[in-house]
């Protein structure tokens, strides 16, 4: 199983930084930061850890086509891919549709516009031009081929990460939902001819991790509670979580009764959207993820009630 850790570059760069040296001392080999519109930006994020990195493979997890084209994309993640002097990796998802309302940007096509973006992607950092004529002059076309990763959850998106990707992120924390996404993934990969051991399966997952069991759960609590209240009816049910479960989470954030949605958060839904405890609660529900077929495990927020002690604690789980 190989470690990843989310990073949201919403706080101050500078501790971004000294928890991913940590995170690298610990023994995780990927950092992936988020990018979203109202945070930090994503790549001078990674260009500040690339600096101060020297093993951790790093990347958006995950950007998306329509607030950056390709070519301009390619241009950042080969100069990410310098400055870490090879150790670049590349995530892109369709986004979401409200942000792009927000940005006024038209939300179209998604499949098919992640698709061609990768494939765009692919071309310029190896040096090729697009048949509009786009080429990569002064930023430098990496010598390896940058691994391409999707975000993805809908069985098209799986299906297409399969297809044409290298892996895939995919938000979820319970083997159930591997169980029914990594059929999807192969469909691409035999489309493909591809092989699915040469593809990397990562659970994006909710991480909270403690010496006390119970404060791990309770700081997973309201991340939880807005994991479930996107979560499809189709999702609700696999986990046997009451129907409407995830109309009652988001009723109570909508109101900003944050109380009362941590309070509808119990153990069968800190264990559907997930992975709580201690070191040693942690390695059996990922050796359960690794039976299912997932190859990354990447810790995602919160990682517990200390971000520090959280990552020194995931370095023992990496270790057994
Ligand atoms: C578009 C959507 O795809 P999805 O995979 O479910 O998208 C959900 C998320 O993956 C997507 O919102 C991501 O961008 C969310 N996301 C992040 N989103 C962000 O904006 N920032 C992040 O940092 C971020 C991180 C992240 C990490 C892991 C992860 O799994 C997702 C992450 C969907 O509805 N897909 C369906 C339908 C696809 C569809 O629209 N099909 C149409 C059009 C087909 C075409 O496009 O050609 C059709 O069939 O006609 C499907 O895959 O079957």
């Amino acid at each position: 199983m190989k470690f990843g850790i989310e990073f949201v570059p919403n706080e101050p760069l500078d501790e971004i930084v000294k928890d991913v040296k940590l995170a690298e001392d610990a023994g995780f080999e990927y950092v992936w930061v988020t990018d979203h519109y109202n945070n930090k930006n994503v790549y001078e994020t990674l260009a500040l850890i690339a600096k101060e990195t020297s093993t951790i493979k790093l990347g958006p997890g995950v950007t998306n086509p329509y607030v950056r084209g390709p070519a301009i994309s390619a241009s950042a993640i080969a100069t990410i891919d310098e400055i870490s002097d090879g150790r670049a990796t590349f995530g892109i998802g369709p986004g979401d549709k409200a942000t792009f309302d927000t940005l006024g940007i038209e939300w179209t096509k998604p499949v098919t516009t992640v698709k061609n973006a990768i494939e765009e992607i692919k071309t310029l950092t190896s040096g090729g031009s697009t048949p509009s004529g786009a080429a990569l002059q002064g930023a430098k076309a990496v010598q390896e081929a940058i691994p391409m990763y999707m975000g993805a959850q809908g069985p098209k998106m799986l299906e297409t990460s399969g297809e044409i990707a290298d892996g895939c992120l995919i938000n979820a924390s319970n083997p159930k939902d591997f169980e029914a996404a990594i059929p999807m993934i192969k469909k691409g990969i035999d489309a493909a001819g591809k092989n699915i051991a040469d593809f990397d399966v990562a659970a994006y997952t909710s991480t909270s991790i403690g010496t006390d069991s119970e404060a791990a759960k309770k700081a997973a609590k309201i991340v939880v509670a807005f994991i479930a209240a996107g979560a499809p009816p189709m999702v609700i049910a696999r986990h046997g979580l009451p129907e409407g479960f995830n109309d009652k989470c988001g009723d109570c954030l909508a109101k900003g009764d944050f109380g009362g949605a941590i309070g509808l958060i119990d153990d069968a839904a800190l264990d559907a959207f997930s992975v709580c405890g201690t070191p040693d609660e942690f390695v059996p529900k990922i050796e359960a993820l690794g039976e299912m077929g997932v190859t990354q495990y990447v810790a995602g927020s919160p990682l517990g009630k200390n971000k520090e002690e959280s990552i020194k604690l995931l370095g023992e789980v990496i270790a057994k």
